[in-house]
């Protein structure tokens, strides 16, 4: 049934689109991130800013609500990927942000 089903096989091709829709959008997000993440190093600011954290849980929380997902889902989704942030920043911080792939950044910094 798996694999001849047209309505499964198309379900599956919309998932897989959202799917690589998610990716190039959280890319997108770590560019911006790890420009933040460059602009805190150089000015000596932290990494975190919980109170930042707080006010996009809320709003996110809310957007959730909105779109019949799950506000505690949310909340842990965008947890999850702020963590990720702050340690890119922490290894931008001491020098060793080469890990992160990002031919972009290349660019703009040759
Ligand atoms: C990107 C930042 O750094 C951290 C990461 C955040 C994020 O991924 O959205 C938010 C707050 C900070 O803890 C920022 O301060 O804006």
């Amino acid at each position: 049934m798996n694999d001849v089903n047209p309505e499964l096989l198309s379900l599956r091709q919309s998932i897989d689109n959202v799917d690589a829709a998610i990716i190039h959008m959280l890319a997108e997000r770590f560019k911006f991130t790890q420009h933040v993440g460059r602009l805190k190093a150089a000015n000596g600011l932290p990494s975190s800013d919980p109170a930042r954290e707080q006010v996009q849980i809320e709003r996110l929380r809310e957007l959730a609500v909105e779109s019949n997902l799950d506000p505690e889902f949310a909340e842990k989704f965008l947890n999850f990927i702020v963590a990720e942030v702050i340690h890119h920043h922490e290894r931008i911080r001491n020098g060793d942000d080469e890990i992160v792939a990002d031919p972009s950044d290349d660019a703009e910094d040759a």
